[in-house]
């Protein structure tokens, strides 16, 4: 059977009707607009008529304009669950609002500028740093702009290690937490600005800035410390939708990037989405009803592809896609930075997602996924032209996720099950609080070359018990990494060769991510979603710690507390997991774990 093509774009010329007409022609069409920038390729196959009619049934219920009312009964019947979306939906109209405050965000940038900085730091969690380290990797630097970091782990030696490459004096540091109340940014606030004080003393707060809602307690903080600006976010936007506010915005633009340009790419998918009135098409609405519908029938492990170039939107896509759809045991996995491979290779839980350039051929993965769609798995192709056309990609996958809570009803803007891991985690910092340090871990089922292994399950040695750990794995099911660690290449290298046993053996989805990060983005799924995960999470010594000031602990105590608090969490909702303690060297201690692996899974069957 030929598979059905739709080339999507330009859906403001395409009539409904017209659209309709031509994916019911049972032959590929390629619709070719090339003016327009909302590329999109649907290669549904089997799934095809299955979203088409959930794309008529929503729009039989007038979709487009309930949803720019706020009409929250496009979700939930629940009185109060209405109250609380409707309570998030400030950022649809984000990129207007946004564009007005560009001239404000320019004379900052300005002004940061003549004050001689030399390098900008974002320290903040999840939805406060996820844009920022994706302009940090997609674009380049700008010529009369400043480098950019991100901090957002509370790892000692990955602390240490930024510490080391800052000119203190220099440094503008921004704190960024939209609550005002996350431990996490308000420690690494603390932190700095003891150092920069031990240098400038009570002028300290020169080299400070926060992003913040307004009324937040941080308000207060950073005001008596005389932060150089309070940028205050509007209301009603929730961490994950704030890219395209000043949370993204502000370093984007001291990192050189044309702000009123990305933004105003946010503006034209508004349109195309309906903010305007009724439109014809909506590539929002498109997105996240094929990916509702797939999911609702099995295919809920988003496997996204990418270039090099793009790979970091991944880490934010996890965030977006994790936190808005993973719970009440549903939701949709997203799968990055595993490399595609051959239809052989995946079970049917899988919708591929391919997100590049226009300009870059990336033949190795577009042969793949010919191959995948004549397999009849679905394959969603997205080209951008530039790295600005982020713009409006974040505001389509906005969107798209919003919709995909109407399809698989649930509500996309809360996050319910994060707080498991940090209420466990302030359970634990108590116990340092009182006595000095955390409880002792019980006994390790095996221990070999200073790794030891925590896990329920049992076995005479690491690869007994690494192979009864992975018998427990079903068709379906995912692995995920999590790893508490100084992200390193060779660390990435040994991780992704991780990833790749595993998914080889047992054809199980896999995903990965460094600890506390995933806490603020996937930590979401992993609780509240489907009971499909086996959690595999490593941690080290600290053999260069660092103190906190004004706590009774370190920072490696804090990260030790918050892997052991989501251990903790995770096993309130009855997940399989398995605790490495690396020791002193984790390369080294991964690397014994990467040689006891394939013999364990070798023997499942
Ligand atoms: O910006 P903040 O208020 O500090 O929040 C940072 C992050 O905290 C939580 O973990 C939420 O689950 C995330 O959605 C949010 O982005």
């Amino acid at each position: 059977m030929l598979e059905l093509v739709l080339q999507a774009r330009c859906f403001g010329r395409l009539s409904m009707t017209a659209f309709l007409a031509l994916v019911y022609l049972e032959q590929p069409i390629t619709l070719s607009m090339p003016d327009t920038q909302f590329a999109a390729t649907y290669e549904l196959g089997q799934y095809q008529s299955a979203v088409e009619a959930e794309v008529t049934a929503l729009n039989d219920q007038n979709f487009t304009s309930r949803f720019w009312q706020k009409d929250a009964t496009l979700w939930t019947q629940d009185a109060a669950a209405q109250d609380s979306i409707r309570s998030f939906m400030g950022w649809l109209r984000s990129p207007e609002v946004m564009l007005k405050a560009v001239p404000e965000i320019m004379d900052f940038v300005h002004e940061v500028q003549q004050a001689g900085f030399q390098h900008v730091v974002v320290m903040g969690m999840g939805g406060s740093t996820m844009a920022p380290i994706v302009f940090q990797r997609s674009f380049q630097q700008g010529t009369t702009s400043l480098p950019l970091s991100i901090l957002d782990t509370t790892d000692p030696g990955t602390v240490a290690a930024l510490e080391a490459t800052l000119p203190l004096e220099h440094t503008l540091f921004i704190v960024a937490s939209k609550s005002g109340t996350t431990a996490e940014p308000l420690a690494f606030g603390d932190y700095f600005y003891d150092k920069v004080k031990a240098i400038k003393g009570e002028k300290a707060g020169e080299n400070f800035v926060a992003i913040t809602d307004p009324g937040s307690k941080f308000v207060t903080q950073a005001t008596a410390e005389g932060y150089r600006h309070i940028f205050l976010n509007f209301a009603e936007v929730g961490g994950r939708f704030s890219a395209l506010t000043y949370f993204g915005l502000v370093p984007a633009a001291l990192y050189g990037i044309d702000i009123a340009a990305l933004i105003q790419g946010g503006v034209d998918m508004m349109g195309n989405c309906g903010a305007n009135g009724p439109v014809a098409g909506n590539p929002g609405l498109l997105l996240g009803t094929a990916l509702g519908v797939l999911a609702k029938q099995g295919r809920d492990k988003l496997t996204l592809i990418t270039p090099d170039s793009l790979s970091s939107v991944g880490l934010w896509l996890e965030q977006l896609l994790a936190e808005s759809t993973g719970k009440e045991g549903k939701g949709i996995l997203p799968v990055a930075g595993e490399p595609l491979g051959t239809p052989e290779e995946y079970g049917t839980d899988r919708v591929f997602v391919y997100l590049g350039y226009e300009r870059e051929a990336d033949q190795a993965n577009q042969q793949k996924l010919h191959a995948l769609v004549a397999a009849g798995h679905p394959v969603i192709t997205i080209r951008l032209k530039e790295p600005l056309d982020l713009g409006s990609e974040f505001y389509r996958w906005e969107i798209a996720v919003a919709v995909v809570g109407i399809v698989l009803g649930i509500n996309p803007f809360d996050q319910p099950n994060v707080q498991a891991a940090k209420t466990a985690t302030d359970a634990l910092m108590k116990v340092v609080t009182e006595q000095g340090k955390l409880p002792a871990p019980g006994e390790p089922a095996a221990s070999q070359d200073g790794v030891s292994y925590y896990t329920k399950v049992s076995g005479a040695d690491a690869t007994a018990v690494l192979q009864a750990f992975f018998a427990q794995a079903q068709p379906g099911d995912f692995m995920t990494l999590q790893a508490y660690l100084h992200e390193s290449d060779k660390l990435n290298e040994e991780l992704a060769q991780f990833r790749k046993l595993v998914q080889d053996k047992l054809r199980i989805a896999t995903t990965s991510g460094y600890g506390p990060r995933f806490l603020h983005s996937t930590g979401q799924y992993h609780k509240g979603g489907p009971n499909k995960g086996l959690f595999v999470q490593f941690t080290a010594d600290h053999p260069q710690d660092l103190p906190l000031p004004g706590r009774t602990y370190t920072f490696g105590t804090f990260e030790n507390a918050q892997a052991q608090g989501d251990l903790d969490a995770l096993h309130q909702y009855d997940r399989r997991t398995l605790h490495l303690h690396l020791g002193p060297n984790p390369e080294q201690g991964l690397q014994s774990v990467l040689a006891a692996l394939p013999a364990a899974l070798g023997k499942l069957g």
